[in-house]
């Protein structure tokens, strides 16, 4: 190597404490679990102001030289926002951040079902064999480790983990009561909507209450929607949306799509074009998923999609979508049409019109 292509020790440290932040990053969904099992965000939201380290280890229940251990977790946990420290009383205090707030339970918008689904130990150690996977002829991660197709026949056949990921996608959903607000004017006028894919009907009981007139069915594969009642405006349906749909005014397909590759879309969002082809003034498809936009993006948005891109891709052989993957699908759909509209965080909103 020439002596030009040396980096400067400053370059190279900063390089060193670049790769080595990503290999101890394990330790960040890792310490949120650490948090939500120790009940640390329900501590200091039930405590009502901000909490001291002896007050919160006096909380916990804990030996007390665990108060170390603590110490580290809520540093760590406060550099990364999850908690912001303020002065009460002059002593230094723990209070929650708008991060840890999604912590509390019980709260409409509370995740921690989906902290247990992502850090449970099962689907965290198939990440050891992603060079396995991408060596061998088996198209998920679930074929190359534990002989199921992909991780839908792995949770019908596990109904623990069906549950956990029930759990997860009810609590995403609840989320988006949030934003419903802001998009009134997607369902104005619609009388009928289908759901499809829409799970045990979390979003869909959101939709119903928030637009009464609007007849919302779900559609689900049998097994998730076996017993569950409709009410009112919201029925649910078993059936499989590669065979049927039923006639609609607009469907929802909210976190569909991104689990299937181009080809299986494409025959889904076909037979979403016939079931909303019979209204006459064009019905539409409102789907609520990832756009990749690495150019206008912020770095921890972006990586947040990449990081659902990999795990779309070694859970069910599919992906997340830039805005030219969309329009191919589309376009090979029979579409025309659409807008997108960045209003979910990480997610957007796309009407697509027939
Ligand atoms: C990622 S979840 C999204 C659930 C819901 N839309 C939400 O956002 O909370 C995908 C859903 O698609 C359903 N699904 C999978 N294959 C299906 C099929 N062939 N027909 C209908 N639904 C299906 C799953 O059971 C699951 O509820
Ligand atoms: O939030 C999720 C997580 C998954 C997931 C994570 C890890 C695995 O090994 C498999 C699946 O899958 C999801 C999914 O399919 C979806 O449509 C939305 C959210 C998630």
């Amino acid at each position: 190597m020439g002596s030009e292509n040396v980096p400067k020790s400053s370059e190279l440290f900063q390089a060193q404490a670049h790769l080595y932040d990503h290999i101890l990053s394990f330790l960040k969904p890792m310490s949120i679990k650490w948090a939500v099992e120790l009940n640390i965000p329900d501590i200091i939201h039930n405590h009502g102001r901000p909490i001291t380290l002896p007050q919160l280890v006096s909380a916990l229940q804990i030996p007390e030289q665990k108060t170390a251990c603590v110490r580290s977790l809520m540093r760590l946990l406060t550099h990364n926002k999850f908690f912001i420290i303020v002065i009460a009383d002059e002593k230094e205090a723990y209070d929650l951040s708008p991060a840890s707030e999604l912590l509390v339970k019980g709260t409409d918008h509370c995740l921690t079902s989906m902290v247990r689904l992502l850090t449970n130990p099962t689907l965290v150690d198939l990440y050891n064999h992603l060079s396995k996977w991408t060596s061998g002829e088996k198209l998920t991660i679930y074929d190359t480790t534990l002989g199921k197709d992909d991780y839908w026949s792995f949770i019908h056949q596990n109904p623990l983990h069906l549950k956990y990921f029930n759990d997860a996608m009810e609590s995403d959903s609840r989320v988006v009561r949030l934003a419903l607000r802001d998009c009134k004017s997607v369902f104005d006028g619609l009388v009928s909507l289908v759901d499809v894919g829409g799970g045990t009907g979390n979003t869909a009981k959101i939709i119903c209450e928030t637009f009464p007139m609007l007849k919302c069915i779900v559609l689900d594969l049998p097994q998730v929607v076996a017993d569950l009642p409709g009410n009112g405006n919201l029925s649910f349906m078993g059936g499989n949306m590669f065979h049927s749909i039923p006639q609609t005014d607009a469907i929802l397909l909210k976190w569909i799509l991104h689990d299937w590759n181009d080809e299986d879309c494409v025959k889904i969002l076909k037979n979403c074009k016939e079931a909303v082809s019979r209204n006459e003034k064009g019905g539409k498809i409102i789907i609520i998923d990832i756009v990749i936009n690495e150019k206008q993006d912020e770095h921890e948005m972006t990586e947040v999609k990449l990081f659902f891109d990999i795990v779309m891709m070694a859970s069910f052989n599919a992906k997340e979508r830039d805005e030219e993957n969309w329009k191919k699908i589309f376009s090979e759909a029979g579409f025309t049409r659409y807008k997108i509209f960045p209003i979910f965080g990480f997610r957007s909103l796309i009407e697509l019109y027939v």
